[in-house]
């Protein structure tokens, strides 16, 4: 695909066409700040240490609302999986084995994630998926865009995804967070579903895995910020597939930060990394593959330094002919998590992209 698509209730970002690209975000941040550019899309990787994909577009459509896509995006073809990996017992094994880590290390928090490849029988239109996750998360914030500036490993690659967490937010001086962390899956029977999310919001391992990324996150923004408001205790937010713990934070900046330069200060938190950040970040290296662009962040920002950028999760990534797709999940892992459990959250996560794929995942064994 072309360009950059950023879809959020209240706003859509849609770019076509580059004018420059950056290497990094120094070089981004110091063009918007010159005025060499009017606006900054793309994307971070997971790892702070790999290529990541910064723009300068051509021509930019911001609209207020949703993305209006295609009067009609026509079916999506049929999809499969093809494989995961690793394989749900061997992700169950690796749970264990970084529990038994958490039990006796210094790492209080990791995120484990695993991958379910998908093969297509005709390709599959980034925007057509897009548009269709847009309807089926319109809460949710949803993006598409194109991953080839970030090297060979990505030519002609594109990620996708429906996100619900805002990893930072800048309007003016005012900075804006809603970390998640902590999750449930929901239920059909509405009574359960509601005990469900009420269970998820008294949980001490739940309210422990989240405090990790809200004190993260305090502790980036403190020396930045004049004030900062974060709430003691987390809400409960739903998505269609999930119940999460959120913390919405506030903040009002004593300088001119601009918005990529924040989520560069931010990303990855332990809603993705873990705790301590550095060595969750090894283990994660030794323990996975590369998350590529899973578990970074997708966004703009404009030549004021205000703008969106989202935690880059429950998407996936295409393949140039577009018939191949790696969608990822991860969750969080404390000393007393379940490795069983964990495996079917990552799963009920896998349902926000797998379900409009129309491809059935396995029920979660709750
Ligand atoms: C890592 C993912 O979710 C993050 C966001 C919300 C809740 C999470 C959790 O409960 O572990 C994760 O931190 C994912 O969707 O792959």
């Amino acid at each position: 695909m072309d360009g950059f698509l950023l879809s959020r209730a209240d706003r859509t970002v849609h770019a076509t066409g580059t004018r420059r690209f950056f290497d990094d975000v120094p070089s981004a941040s110091q063009a918007l700040r010159r005025g060499e550019a009017t606006l900054v899309v793309g994307a971070l990787p997971f790892s702070p240490h790999r290529p990541v994909v910064l723009a300068q577009p051509e021509e930019v459509d911001v609209t207020d609302g949703p993305w209006q896509g295609p009067e009609d995006p026509g079916e999506l073809p049929a999809v499969r999986i093809s494989a995961e990996v690793p394989l749900p017992r061997v992700h169950v094994e690796r749970v264990r084995r970084l529990v038994d880590r958490l039990s006796f290390g210094e790492t209080k928090k990791v995120v484990a994630a695993r991958r379910v490849v998908l093969e297509a029988d005709e390709p599959l239109d980034p925007l057509a998926l897009a548009a269709r996750m847009i309807e089926r998360h319109p809460d949710a914030a949803t993006f598409a865009l194109d991953l080839s500036a970030a090297g060979e490993r990505f030519w002609g690659h594109s990620l996708v995804g429906a996100s619900p967490e805002l990893l930072v937010s800048r309007r003016g001086s005012t900075v804006t967070c809603r970390p998640l962390a902590g999750t449930a899956a929901r239920r059909a029977d509405p009574e359960e579903d509601r005990r469900a999310g009420e269970e998820l919001l008294a949980s001490a391992k739940n309210l422990a895995e989240h405090g990790y990324v809200v004190d993260w996150i305090r502790s980036r923004l403190a020396p930045l910020c004049s004030e900062l408001d974060v709430p003691g205790t987390p809400e409960l937010v739903a998505t269609p597939d999930v119940w999460h713990l959120a913390s919405p934070i506030t903040g009002t900046l004593r300088d001119g930060i601009d918005a990529l330069t924040l989520a560069w200060t931010l990303h990855p938190t332990p809603a993705l990394a873990g705790t301590p950040r550095e060595a969750a970040l090894d283990l994660i290296s030794r323990f996975e593959e590369d998350r590529r662009f899973f578990g970074g962040t997708v966004g703009w920002c404009d030549a004021e330094g205000d703008g969106d950028w989202i935690v880059a999760i429950r998407c996936a990534e295409l393949s140039s002919d577009c018939r191949r797709a790696v969608a990822w999940a991860g969750g969080g892992i404390v000393a007393d998590s379940d490795p069983v459990a964990e495996l079917d959250e990552t799963t009920a996560k896998l349902r926000t992209l797998l379900g409009a794929l129309g491809v059935e995942t396995a029920p979660d064994a709750g």
